[in-house]
């Protein structure tokens, strides 16, 4: 796996090291050893997968409150996504600032999303499925969540407004009036 980390510290994006012959490719994706060694936690408790039938919807910008917060490796199967997060750890040098990375079923990249980032994505094509892995269960009722459109943040989402986007993530606070973990 080919670790890069991202314009904000502690957030990288993976890329697969395929072995390749006549049938296909092998790679590995995860690796709690190797995670370790470049300062990540490998060791995911939960996986989930996100289908989004249109392209254009916008999930997000969600984090979990503490003390359940989350490290976050996310992949695409099926399509394409760009996916964002937004570093909303106090007194971080690069705090609400966001980075953004396309993914998709052909480019294989996984982001790896550490404790205190809110994360979100707008679907590229229709038809997109993402999976994702967590270090901690999901906990009802801590769930939070940024708007998708927080004028401080300025994301330049690809698609313009979302195509859809869900009823709780249509109200949600701007990053300046969360209560942050
Ligand atoms: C996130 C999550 C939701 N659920 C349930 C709660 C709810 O009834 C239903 C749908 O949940 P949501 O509407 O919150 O799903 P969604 O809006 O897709 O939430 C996801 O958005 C992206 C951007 C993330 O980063 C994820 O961590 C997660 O927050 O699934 C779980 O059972 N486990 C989970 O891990």
């Amino acid at each position: 796996m080919k670790f890069t980390e991202t314009s904000l510290a502690g957030a990288c994006v993976l890329e697969i090291e395929p072995h390749a012959d006549e049938r296909g490719f092998f790679a590995r994706t995860a690796c709690s050893t190797t995670f370790a060694e470049h300062g990540l936690n490998g060791n995911f408790v939960q996986q989930s997968v996100s289908f989004n039938a249109h392209r254009g919807t916008l999930r997000g910008l969600h984090f979990q409150a503490a003390p359940h917060e989350e490290d976050k490796l996310v992949r695409v199967t099926q399509g394409a996504i760009f996916d964002v997060i937004v570093d909303i750890r106090q007194g971080s040098a690069c705090f609400g600032q966001w980075f953004g990375v396309e993914l998709s079923a052909r480019n294989h990249k996984q982001l790896y999303i550490p404790k205190g980032f809110a994360h979100g994505f707008q679907t590229l094509e229709d038809n997109c499925e993402v999976l994702y892995a967590m270090t901690v269960p999901f906990q009802p009722g801590s769930g939070r969540g940024i708007r998708w459109d927080d004028p401080a943040l300025n994301i330049a989402w690809p698609m313009g407004n979302p195509a859809m986007i869900g009823a709780n993530d249509r109200d949600l606070p701007t990053l300046a009036e969360c209560q942050l973990p």
